[in-house]
């Protein structure tokens, strides 16, 4: 709803008006609980703090979609299955290696998940079933969508992935070409740790929303691609480098604090802060910053780890505002060598683990999700014919 005037509108007939649907619960879940005052995520009734340190991706998965942790066999299970399902079937690598090599990454991400349903016609009938193999086949085929576009855009041959490793592994490797050393897919991992999952975000109410009228997980998970593409969602973590590139074009002279505060006299919005629940700083920032400062200074990006500090204390004394997950997630992904356009696409890659937990609940539990929109225009207007407007 625009920002409209309603003196003189009859909203008797509405009586739960709600710009932007702030603070509604429109629906229960197990996957995460967020305490935006205290700053505490939980996910299906694990701390982000003790999963950021003991949990790999995989488990996380597994724990997204089934409420509890998997044992020894089943989380190998989960990795083989995983692992069986990275090949992109010919088409979509065919669109990968001949669409413009200029378009937005997200846009290319969302295209080609949205193709992979062509390939996905074997279904049993039994739901539940059917979104188990969807979800592991969209967890698998994402990495491998991003870094075959990465490199078909650069002209590079694509690599085919790897029979072994974990996600982080596998994709770091497809990307680079090369495989990754320990730490890089522990910073890898983390990362998706870290964004796999978070309520009713704009693009998790996108994917019930497309679950709800019982259409397809692919169509869920590629809605949700593109609200989680917008820069005030996923999109923000490429517009905070780009903030910090921009920085870094005034060379010796930059100074963020200035810089920030211009921005805030301007009324621009500075990208990575701010939140709808959190009004506090974010848990995963916390995760990110720490690995932000260490790799920052281990890649020499150092000035841009000082800048983010800078632009963080003036927003704190400014405005009383926190960075959110893509603050810091932006000079951790630069400093591993991830170019910015593709930062919002590693958001993705872990975030359909929980769109498509998201998807499952929906199912099993389903209601048509249908708000209402005040109407504020004219009604009941004489017809004019064509020739005489
Ligand atoms: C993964 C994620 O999606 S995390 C969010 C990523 N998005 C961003 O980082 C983009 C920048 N942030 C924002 O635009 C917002 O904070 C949002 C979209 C995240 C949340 O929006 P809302 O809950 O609607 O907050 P709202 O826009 O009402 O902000 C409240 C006040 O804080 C201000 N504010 C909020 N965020 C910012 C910001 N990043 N920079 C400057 N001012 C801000 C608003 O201007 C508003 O001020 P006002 O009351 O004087 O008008
Ligand atoms: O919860 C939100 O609105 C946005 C967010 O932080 C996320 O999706 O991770």
């Amino acid at each position: 709803m625009a920002h409209h005037n309603l003196d003189n509108i009859d909203t008797s007939e509405y009586p739960h008006i709600n710009r932007g649907l702030d603070g509604i619960v429109a629906f229960s879940t197990t996957k995460s609980s967020i305490d935006g005052q205290k700053g505490e995520l939980i996910y299906s009734g694990y701390n982000i703090d003790v999963l950021a340190e003991k949990a790999t991706f995989e488990e996380v998965c597994f724990l997204l979609w089934n409420d509890r942790l998997p044992n020894k066999s089943e989380l190998d299970e989960l990795k083989n299955e995983l692992i069986s399902q990275r090949n992109l079937p010919k088409p979509v690598l065919e669109y990968i290696k001949t669409t413009n090599k200029n378009a937005e990454p997200m846009a290319v991400l969302r295209t080609a998940v949205s193709m992979l349903s062509d390939f996905e016609t074997e279904n049993s009938g039994d739901k539940a079933k059917d979104s188990r193999k969807h979800a592991i086949a969209m967890t698998a085929q994402i990495p491998a969508i991003i870094a075959a576009f990465d490199r078909s855009r650069k002209g590079k041959k694509i690599v085919s992935p790897l029979k072994e490793g974990s996600t982080a592994y596998n994709f770091l490797y497809m990307l680079n070409g090369e495989k990754p050393g320990d730490a890089a897919e522990k910073t890898m991992d983390l990362c998706l740790i870290l964004h796999a999952e978070h309520g009713m975000n704009a693009s998790t109410f996108t994917a019930r929303t497309i679950c709800a009228t019982e259409s397809d997980m692919f169509s869920a998970v590629t809605g949700a691609i593109g609200a989680l593409k917008g820069p005030l969602h996923g999109g923000a973590n490429t517009a905070v480098m780009n903030t910090l590139l921009e920085l870094e074009k005034e060379g010796d002279s930059a100074d963020a604090v200035a810089f920030t505060k211009k921005k805030l006299e301007n009324k621009e919005k500075i990208m990575g802060f701010g939140h709808r629940v959190y009004k506090t700083f974010d848990p995963r920032a916390f995760h990110l910053r720490k690995m932000s400062k260490k790799l920052s200074e281990e890649t020499g990006h150092e000035k841009l780890y000082e800048w983010s500090e800078d632009m963080m204390k003036t927003m704190k004394d400014e405005k009383d505002i926190d960075p959110n997950v893509d603050f810091f997630s932006a000079t951790v992904y630069y400093s591993i060598g991830i170019q910015p356009d593709l930062f919002t696409c590693i958001f993705t890659m872990s975030r359909v683990s929980g769109w498509s937990a998201h998807y499952i609940e929906q199912s099993e539990n389903n209601r048509l999700v249908r708000p209402r929109a005040l109407y504020i225009g004219e009604k009941n207007l004489e017809w004019t014919p064509v020739e005489k407007r």
